[in-house]
């Protein structure tokens, strides 16, 4: 057995683990780092990359098939869907030599392409390997969650880790679960002219302010998705090419293929934790708000954290223990500036508080401003006019913000910078935005806040008045 010291060991080569080793090693630690399966994790090679890039392909085959509203003439979209995964594939070979063993290698980590697992509270074995860290950071993510539903063992089925190797079009996909992931693929594959119905148990997007989710869900059923609600999958039946899922109110649904989306499950297993003294919750690794565990010289970050799901979290996370752990300094996460997107056309986006965590937690001293995107000259242009930005105000500043329309997801950006640093909707007011952009929405919202104050208050129209008398 290899016996290895180091200062910092990151278990786990996704967004996380890559972030912190990548850093570390570059402010002069020394670092070891574990990965079992794919460099990269899920987000490049199970998650976020290919998820886009079929959403892609949709979009590139329901553009022909909506062109005439533009003065171009609908064509019918050939569509191979083999290709279109060799799209995905080839997307995600340009992305992954960022992410690869060479360029950490690079960098001067030490790379170590085997799960690893605690013998003790400083010690990991990887192969044959003993790693013994001054702090060790456990960044293994999450695995598709595959829910005790009876007959699901033994029908074939899809998640988001197989669904990428798929090379026929689903006739009829089935997606189990209305969520980020159920939701991107329902209306990607539906463009690309598979049928879909999803199964959602309770409400469709429902993580999202119910009134900007249904803006998304209105144009998916347009689209011709079936969104059956409050219809818990409670039984699956069939076999390949002709599948059913019962729902637990009676109703039946019949397709090809079974898409499952239900959630997520910490990547805990492998790890031995017991043996580091590291405590586990139900939904991940225990931590506290600096991102530590129940060892002190063990931080967990990203998926397996258990808190929000999402890349760009697993790299704030980075940044807190790279903090924390190189240079002892305190450091604490914070959500309230944490956004997210689903990537859905319409998108779907939200930063801070939606309308009803503000009305609960500031009951009447919050007001909420809106701005139509059918006012925005350039969501007009594009015909991308449904849509919505809800910003929820309190005095004068901002504490949540949720958008349903064209390029919601970089609408958010700024939101995020408004929040992180305490920003008042005058900032918003007083920026320029180009004209014709969708961003103006951002502005216009902004102004929505204000134009009341200015222009319906009797104590400014007195002013005004006053000074006209005044002025030369
Ligand atoms: C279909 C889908 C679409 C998504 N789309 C988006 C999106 O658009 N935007 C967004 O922000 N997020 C998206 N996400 C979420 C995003 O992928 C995750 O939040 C992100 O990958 C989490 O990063 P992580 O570092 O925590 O884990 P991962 O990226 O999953 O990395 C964990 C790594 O640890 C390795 N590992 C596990 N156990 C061990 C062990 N014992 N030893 C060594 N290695 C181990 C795994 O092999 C894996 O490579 C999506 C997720 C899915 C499933
Ligand atoms: N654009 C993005 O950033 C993006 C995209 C995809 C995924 N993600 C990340 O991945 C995570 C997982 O996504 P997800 O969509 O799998 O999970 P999710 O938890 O967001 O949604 C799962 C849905 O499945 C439903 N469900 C659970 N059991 C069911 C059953 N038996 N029958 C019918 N419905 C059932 C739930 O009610 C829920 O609405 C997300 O929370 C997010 O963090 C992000």
């Amino acid at each position: 057995m290899k016996r290895i010291e180091t200062d910092l060991l990151v278990i786990g080569g996704g967004s996380g683990g890559l972030s912190v080793a990548s850093g570390a090693v570059q402010m002069g630690a020394k670092v070891v780092l574990l990965e079992g399966g794919k460099m990269g994790g899920d987000c490049l090679n199970y998650g976020c990359v290919p998820s886009k890039a079929l959403i892609a392909s949709g979009k590139a085959a329901y553009g022909m098939a909506h062109a005439e509203v533009y003065g171009v003439a609908n064509a019918s979209p050939q569509v191979d869907y083999a290709a279109a995964q060799g799209h995905v594939a080839d997307v995600i070979s340009q992305i992954a030599p960022v992410d690869s063993q060479e360029r950490f290698e690079d960098l001067g980590v030490t790379v170590i392409r085997e799960y690893g697992h605690f013998l003790s509270i400083n010690e990991v074995q990887a192969g044959d390997a003993v790693i013994a860290a001054r702090r060790i950071v456990i960044a293994t993510g999450s695995s598709p969650l595959v829910p005790p539903v009876p007959g699901l063992d033994k029908v074939p089925h899809l998640t988001n880790e197989t669904l990428w190797e798929l090379r026929e079009r689903p006739g009829h996909l089935l997606i189990i679960g209305g969520g980020p992931i159920g939701m991107e693929m329902a209306q990607a594959h539906r463009r690309l002219g598979s049928d879909v119905t999803v199964i959602e148990g309770a409400k469709a997007l429902g993580k999202d302010d119910p009134e900007m989710a249904e803006i998304v869900l209105e144009k998916l059923r347009a689209e011709g998705i079936e969104i059956a609600e409050d219809a818990l999958a409670q039984e699956v039946r069939g076999t390949e090419g002709a599948i059913e899922v019962a729902a637990k109110d009676g109703r039946v649904f019949h397709g090809t293929h079974l898409l499952v989306a239900v959630g997520r499950k910490a990547n805990t297993d492998k790890l031995n934790l017991e043996a580091a003294g590291v405590e586990t919750t139900r939904t991940g690794i225990k931590v506290d708000d600096s991102l530590k565990t129940t060892n002190r010289r063990i931080y967990a970050i990203g998926d397996v954290a258990g808190g929000l799901q999402f890349t760009h979290v697993a790299g704030y996370h980075a940044g807190i223990v790279i903090r924390s752990a190189l240079f002892g300094l305190p450091a604490k996460t914070k959500t309230a500036h944490i956004p997210w997107a689903t990537y859905t056309d319409p998108e779907l986006a939200q930063v801070g508080l939606t309308e009803a965590e503000a009305q609960k937690k500031h009951g009447a001293g919050f007001e909420t401003v809106r701005f139509h995107y059918s006012h925005n000259d350039r969501a007009i242009t594009e015909r991308k006019t449904t849509g919505l930005i809800k910003v929820m105000v309190v005095k004068g500043r901002p504490v949540g913000v949720s958008i349903a329309g064209y390029q919601a997801g970089e609408l958010i950006n700024l939101w995020s910078l408004v929040i992180a640093n305490g920003l008042k909707m005058s900032h918003v007011a007083d920026m320029v935005s180009p004209y014709p952009t969708i961003g103006e929405v951002n502005k216009r919202a902004a102004g929505a806040y204000f134009s009341p104050r200015l222009f319906e208050s009797d104590m400014v129209k007195r002013v005004v008045g006053l000074v006209q008398r005044w002025l030369p």
